[in-house]
């Protein structure tokens, strides 16, 4: 039997080779086509199993809501969730109507970013700094990129837990934030340049020494086994699940 998928954000750069992808691959019927100004229901939901969402981080929280309540399961690639709106969709998925739903959401459903992650928080406890640059197409509306947040608060997990202290840095002033963002304590660059499509490069230093992992996303096409395989997975698991990560075995 084939698994019905909706796609929330058909229109869209990733939404549209979601469809395409979903009607390429076995076992997967592309059963609706949803974007902006669509509804989230049953009806509009064309008796999907699950709903795939790239849409944008200001409406992706209430979109999986929305699908929660029309009772599909969901595979998230928006970025923008905090660890407060995960709390909720754990809360909302605990909730007796909502029994036999569940979601997962990546940051990256690229192989080559899901391990640039896991490299990098393998590597980080044994290096005295850290710092990821992130580097996109000039369309993109969110910085710093979902991905490069979840490397920088994996690598710092990593730190906290082999107990090495702040990274060192004799910064005194920095008006423009020439540092970058700074997400638990690692610093984060974006660069946003016309010709990218998705990029992130971690580097870690010590003295004498620096390794970096790159990871280069060059065509949307990256992104596919990731989102199909999460399509197949995701009705088999329960309640919320963050990473692709999780769905392999690293
Ligand atoms: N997890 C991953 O592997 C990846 C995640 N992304 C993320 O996916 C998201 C989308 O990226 P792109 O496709 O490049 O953006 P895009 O701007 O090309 O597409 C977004 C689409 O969502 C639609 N949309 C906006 N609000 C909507 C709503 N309320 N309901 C339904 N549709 C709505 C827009 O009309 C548009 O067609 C971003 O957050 C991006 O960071 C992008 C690439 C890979
Ligand atoms: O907007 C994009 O393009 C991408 N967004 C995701 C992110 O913010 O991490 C994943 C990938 O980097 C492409």
């Amino acid at each position: 039997m084939s698994i019905a998928v909706a796609v929330v954000g058909a229109a869209g750069r990733m939404g549209s080779t979601v469809c395409q992808a979903v009607q390429d691959a076995d076992g997967l019927e592309l059963v609706a086509r949803l974007d902006v100004g669509d509804e989230l229901t049953l009806a509009t939901l064309n008796g999907a199993d699950v709903a795939v969402d790239f849409t944008h981080p200001a409406v992706t929280e209430d979109n999986v809501h929305a699908l929660i309540d029309a009772g599909v399961d969901v595979v998230v690639g928006t970025t923008g969730w905090t660890d407060e709106s995960y709390e909720r969709v754990r809360e909302h998925l605990e909730r007796p109507e909502a029994a036999g739903c569940s979601v997962i959401i990546a940051p990256n459903f690229a192989l080559s970013a899901v391990l640039t992650m896991s490299f990098a928080a393998k590597a980080a406890r044994y290096f005295e700094s850290a710092e990821v640059i992130e580097l996109h197409h000039p369309n993109k509306v969110d910085a710093p990129s979902g991905t490069a947040i979840a490397t920088a608060r994996g690598i710092a997990a990593a730190r906290a837990e082999a107990g090495l202290g702040p990274v060192p840095d004799a910064t005194e002033t920095d008006p423009d934030g020439a540092r970058g963002a700074v997400v638990d304590g690692v610093h984060v660059h974006a660069v946003r340049l016309r010709g990218l499509t998705a990029h992130e490069e971690v580097v870690l230093g010590n003295p004498g020494e620096q390794l970096t992992i790159r990871t280069d996303s060059f065509d949307r096409a990256s992104f596919m086994p990731g989102v199909v395989l999460a399509v197949r997975e995701v009705g088999a698991r329960e309640g919320l699940t963050i990473g692709l990560d999780q769905l392999l075995d690293l």
